[in-house]
């Protein structure tokens, strides 16, 4: 079965957010007080994630990404994992974290079946990692990537969030952490999610970023996968690994979206910039998997043409990004 919604766009990837908890409090994604936690009967639980996951995959879903706040915090996750990735007809079971638990993980999560790991990462000095994410060890995720690699994941991806006056000094080392290692670096335009006053001015255009590389390095553009994520991909000649650039802001990717999200609390939204959801818990509770596969087909066929987020007239009602997942 394939999902094919208004726009001709197949919908084969999920990305189902399994809490809102997490260990940083990034600047671009909480606000300094954090955000309010739910509680824990709020969230779905794992035999429920399980059977969304599935009635999305009987739909047409190939590609599981597995996000929050930090997905690694919640207690039973691997074994949940170990269960999705036996999944029927599930292609891919990939996890977005930010690899502050992942030295202790990384081997399990391997072990569970999971293909592929996205790590954030927005600065390799202990100081300004301390000042984004208000306080967390940079050494700490470093070991976890370590780990990562020696688990035997690869190519990691290491997502950073430009950021004007913050972290944008460091375009050319984090570029440059693709000559000898095989990772895939994104750098990844910063969104008003927040809707905090000055985004606009800290939000570092994708040209940009490829500019200030391709004045360093040469670059030559790749192909991307069918199953892939929004990155534009590069490689510096020579380099084991890659660039990426993601460019929500001045460049959406709207018109190429194969994507949906189910929130921590069970709702599955269309479009990450859209508030339009449906709440599945009393479809869960009902245990009618027709009902959930009927309601995973109108979400697909009301999501949204593209987001507006960059228009200066656009109503943007605030994105909690750690309960949405990213
Ligand atoms: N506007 C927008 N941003 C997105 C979307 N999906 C991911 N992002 C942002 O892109 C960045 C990278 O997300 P990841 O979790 O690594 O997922 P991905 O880019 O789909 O990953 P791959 O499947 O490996 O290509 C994050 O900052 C996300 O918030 C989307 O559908 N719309
Ligand atoms: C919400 S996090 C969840 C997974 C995990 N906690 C992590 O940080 O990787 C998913 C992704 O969203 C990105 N993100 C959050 N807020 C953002 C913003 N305002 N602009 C761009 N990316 C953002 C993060 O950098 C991260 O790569
Ligand atoms: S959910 Fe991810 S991006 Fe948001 S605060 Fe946590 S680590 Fe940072
Ligand atoms: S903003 Fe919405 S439509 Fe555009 S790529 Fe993201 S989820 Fe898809």
């Amino acid at each position: 079965m394939a999902l094919i919604d208004t726009y001709g766009r197949r919908i084969n990837y999920l990305r189902l957010s399994v809490t809102d908890r997490c260990n940083m409090r990034c600047c671009y994604c909480m606000p300094a007080q954090g955000v309010a936690k739910l509680e824990h009967k709020e969230m779905l639980s794992y035999e429920e994630l399980y059977r969304v996951s599935a009635a999305c995959v009987e739909q047409g879903i190939e590609k599981i990404r597995v996000t929050g706040g930090e997905p690694l915090v919640r207690r039973g996750l691997v074994d949940f994992l170990g269960r999705l990735s036996a999944l029927p007809g599930l292609k891919e079971l990939v996890l977005t974290t930010n690899g502050l638990l992942l030295e202790e993980l990384a081997r399990p999560l391997k072990d569970a079946g999971v293909a592929r790991l996205n790590i954030s990462l927005d600065s390799l000095q202990p100081e300004t990692f301390a000042r984004i994410t208000r306080g967390a060890d940079l050494n700490r995720v470093l070991a976890g990537i370590d780990a990562a690699q020696k688990a035997g994941f690869g190519p990691l991806k290491i997502n950073m969030v430009v950021m004007r006056g913050v972290n944008d000094q460091e375009i050319l080392d984090f570029a440059a952490l693709t000559l000898d290692k095989p990772f895939t670096v994104r750098f990844i335009e910063y969104m008003p999610t927040l809707q905090d006053e000055g985004w606009g001015a800290q939000s570092m255009p994708g040209s940009e970023i490829l500019a200030a590389i391709g004045e360093r390095y040469p670059l030559l553009p790749l192909v991307s996968s069918e199953m892939a994520g929004p990155a534009r991909n590069y490689k510096i000649q020579g380099a084991a690994g890659a660039i990426g650039i993601i460019t929500p802001v001045s460049g959406h990717f709207c018109e190429s979206c194969n994507r949906i999200r189910i929130t921590a609390t069970g709702r599955v939204r269309g479009c990450l910039f859209s508030e339009q959801g449906t709440d599945l818990k009393p479809l869960l509770a009902s245990g009618d998997p027709e009902a959930l596969g009927q309601t995973l087909k109108r979400i697909v066929t009301q999501k949204p043409g593209r987001h507006h987020i960059a228009e200066e007239d656009a109503e943007q009602a605030v994105v909690n990004m750690s309960r949405i997942g990213g």
